[in-house]
């Protein structure tokens, strides 16, 4: 009942079709004959992570998870040149107490199903990938980065006058080490390709119009591994970090709403903004 890439029998009969499904800002293109999702973002024009899409993420990845015929996710995005710009600075900006805390639950309970999937993820980095696209890029498995030297990835917060919390600190240090970690987050450094490449914070640069079907290519060398013994190895691997967001999720959320409901750190992220749409004028 296994196709060559192991696709399962569904409802009898093995389907050789294309399904997809959308809503406002994510798409989702599952092909039964290989097992493999393609999950894009589509909310113009940076695909900034505001509540609805982190909604949207979570319930789309939750979906494909109890799919038996899906085995992957390539996770890329549909606006050109930009994987996504991290979190919508205007979630976090001039809100009351109750929309951050909720805003913050969504970003880590997307978060969990990212990091914590069954399935194969792989990260196809088509653009610009800062802060919270960085995140979504290195919970995945395997990351794919367009060769374009104006994109740019990493962890920038620090330059925002913000922090990234324990649980982005955390996966970034399994991913670059303690040292490369450090000094990015502290910096708030953000990478070219080539320079990602170097420090591991991605595994493979290729040409622009490469980036798909190397995660197809990818995609198909991870199943080729038996699941159950993949994803055991997996959960090996990522439970403690799970766990420690899990175990500390209330407090984690108390700890992100005291502080960017301060007045200095409101004032910081409105200059960010400004400067950033002065520079797009
Ligand atoms: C608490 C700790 C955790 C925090 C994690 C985070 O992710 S923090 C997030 C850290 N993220 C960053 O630091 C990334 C900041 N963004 C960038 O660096 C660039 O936008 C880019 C390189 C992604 C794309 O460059 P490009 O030249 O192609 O595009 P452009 O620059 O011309 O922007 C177009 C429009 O989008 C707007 N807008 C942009 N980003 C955001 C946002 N995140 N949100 C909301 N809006 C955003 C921008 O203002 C402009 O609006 P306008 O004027 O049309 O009304």
């Amino acid at each position: 009942t296994l196709s060559p890439y192991g696709v399962h029998q569904k409802h009898g009969q093995i389907s050789n079709q294309r399904r997809q499904f959308s809503n406002t800002y994510i798409s989702v293109e599952m092909d039964d004959a290989t097992g493999v999702a393609v999950m894009k973002m589509k909310r113009p024009p940076v695909n900034s992570l505001n509540l609805e899409l982190l909604t949207e993420f979570a319930i789309s990845l939750e979906k494909l998870e109890i799919d038996r015929g899906c085995r992957g996710v390539i996770l890329t995005s549909a606006i050109p040149k930009i994987f996504s710009a991290g979190l919508d600075i205007t979630e976090m900006c001039g809100k009351n107490a109750d929309h951050y805390g909720e805003f913050w639950r969504a970003l880590q309970e997307m978060w969990l199903k990212l990091y914590g999937s069954n399935m194969v993820t792989i990260a196809a980095i088509n653009g610009s990938s800062p802060a919270g696209g960085c995140l979504l890029a290195v919970s995945c498995d395997y990351r794919i980065m367009a060769d374009n030297k104006k994109y740019t990835i990493g962890l920038n917060e620090t330059q925002l006058g913000i922090v990234a919390p324990f649980w982005f600190k955390d996966i970034m240090t399994d991913t670059i080490g303690h040292r490369a970690t450090e000094r990015s987050l502290e910096l708030g450094m953000l990478y070219s390709p080539t320079d990602a490449l170097k420090i591991g914070l991605v595994d493979e640069v290729v040409a622009e119009d490469k980036v798909l079907s190397t995660a197809s290519a990818v995609m198909a060398q991870w199943f080729a591994v038996p699941d159950h013994a993949r994803q055991l190895t997996k959960s090996m691997m990522r439970k403690p970090n799970l766990d420690r967001l899990v175990t500390h999720r209330e407090a984690d959320i108390k700890n992100f709403v005291s502080f960017i409901s301060r007045d200095s750190i409101q004032k910081s992220l409105q200059i960010y903004m400004e400067m950033l749409k002065k520079k797009g004028s």
